[in-house]
């Protein structure tokens, strides 16, 4: 039987994939709480809608499975019991662990049908929304100007951070900023209850129960036993030396090189200034690397008795040589190398490139500069609408999480 999770490779032709499209909950974000909510901008809904379509469309033209998140959550909570269990713990990581709040929340949640309670966790819960019976004074001396009981998810188009796809299982992450922390809640229950997932024995490499974070932005599958793993303002190396234990020890990958990537919002993720595109092609950032090309990485490899060895590199073209064996590498870089044109297009995800197959993207149509160079490396690129989405600050790779790819 085919595993539900085959991801090898980061530019394998892309077989299966989930996307979010988004919706009401981008109407809810106002300037006071868009920082909190990591967005520098509100999208325009409509235009983001059309946007996203279209990326769907070309990914589907090309001859992917496009699966929607909110179908398979939905479809994860069939059972009452379960459904139940669902709401009361997103109720709960929203800040209501008990009390008149929380009864309130589950009550007006399960009194709608399973379509429309996943749609209202997402977008959020206005307070004017819902009217509170005895009020115990704690909840009542809380800060009453917030306007919302539940905040929205306007994160959740960016489907490769929750969790990320690694060989036949998943990392289901511990994410970073309070904002983005109820994501992975929902990705948990999709793979332990809806029928594609359930019952297939999928390995969890690293759950969601930790302090120390990790965001998928930062997972790379280069090949089939080796990841890049960004060290980033999202992901620990804590969290990196955990997830190495377990996938040395299934044995199927053997190395991990660990980037260590500034830690600024411009460039929360690996993804966000380097990513994969052919055998031996890569686009990178060129405000990362130094001017030898040197950039601080370790690589992880397994010992014979356990342990995980750590040995220090810097020169990137060397390690990506070494560990994917290779002759040579073409290393591109975002918007030219200029350094103006690379930082406008590296923040409007210019190298967050989404491979579909070796030597074939899809990326926002607004990074010209950097498109036309992939071209002219002959790289086949596919453009996508991005006057709205890229307000999120993602591109393709993160709007995207794979599920199956060809090696
Ligand atoms: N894989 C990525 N680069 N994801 C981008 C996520 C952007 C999102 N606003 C955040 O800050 O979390």
């Amino acid at each position: 039987m085919q595993k539900p999770i085959q991801v090898f490779s980061e530019i394998g032709k892309l077989k299966t994939v989930i996307l979010k499209r988004p919706s009401t909950e981008l109407e809810n974000l106002t300037p006071k709480i868009m920082p909190r909510l990591l967005f520098d901008d509100i999208p325009f809904l409509p235009h983001a809608q059309k946007e996203h379509d279209y990326f769907a469309k070309v990914l589907r033209n090309f001859g992917t499975e496009v699966l929607y998140l909110n179908e398979l959550i939905v479809k994860a909570l069939t059972e009452d019991q379960i459904k139940e269990k669902f709401v009361s713990q997103v109720i709960t990581e929203s800040g209501y662990s008990k009390g008149t709040v929380h009864e309130t929340l589950k009550a007006y949640l399960l009194n709608l049908n399973t379509e429309n309670m996943i749609s209202k966790v997402i977008s959020g819960i206005r307070k004017d929304e819902i009217e509170l019976k005895f009020l115990s004074l704690e909840e009542l001396s809380k800060n009453n100007s917030y306007p919302f009981f539940m905040d929205p998810m306007p994160n959740l188009y960016f489907t490769r951070d929750p969790a990320a796809a690694i060989g036949e299982g998943l990392s289901i992450n511990r994410m970073t900023f309070a904002a983005r922390q109820r994501e992975s809640l929902i990705m948990e229950y999709i793979i332990a209850h809806h029928p594609r997932f359930t019952g297939h024995g999928i390995q969890v490499w690293r759950n969601r129960n930790h302090d120390k974070s990790i965001e998928g932005g930062d997972e790379l599958v280069l090949s089939k036993d080796t990841l890049a793993i960004g060290i980033s303002q999202r992901t620990t190396a804590v969290a990196i030396e955990d997830i190495a234990r377990g996938l040395f020890e299934d044995g199927t990958f053997k190395k991990i090189i660990a980037i260590r990537i500034p830690h600024s919002h411009a460039m929360m993720h690996l993804d966000t200034v380097f990513t994969m595109i052919n055998h031996d092609q890569f686009i990178v950032h060129p405000e990362i690397l130094n001017n030898a090309g040197q950039i601080d990485s370790w690589i992880l490899r397994p010992k014979k008795n356990g342990e995980i060895a750590i040995e220090h590199q810097k020169d990137l073209k060397k390690i990506l040589k070494q560990t994917l064996n290779l002759t040579d590498i073409d290393l591109i870089p975002t918007g030219a190398g200029d350094e103006i044109v690379a930082a406008r297009e590296q923040w409007n995800d210019g190298s967050n490139t989404l491979a579909i197959a070796p030597g074939e993207v899809v990326t926002y149509d607004r990074n010209y500069v950097s498109n036309k160079l992939l071209k002219e490396h002959g790289i086949i690129v596919h453009e996508i609408h991005s006057s709205e989405l890229s307000r999120g600050r993602g591109g393709p790779r993160c709007m995207s999480m794979p599920l199956v790819r060809e090696v």
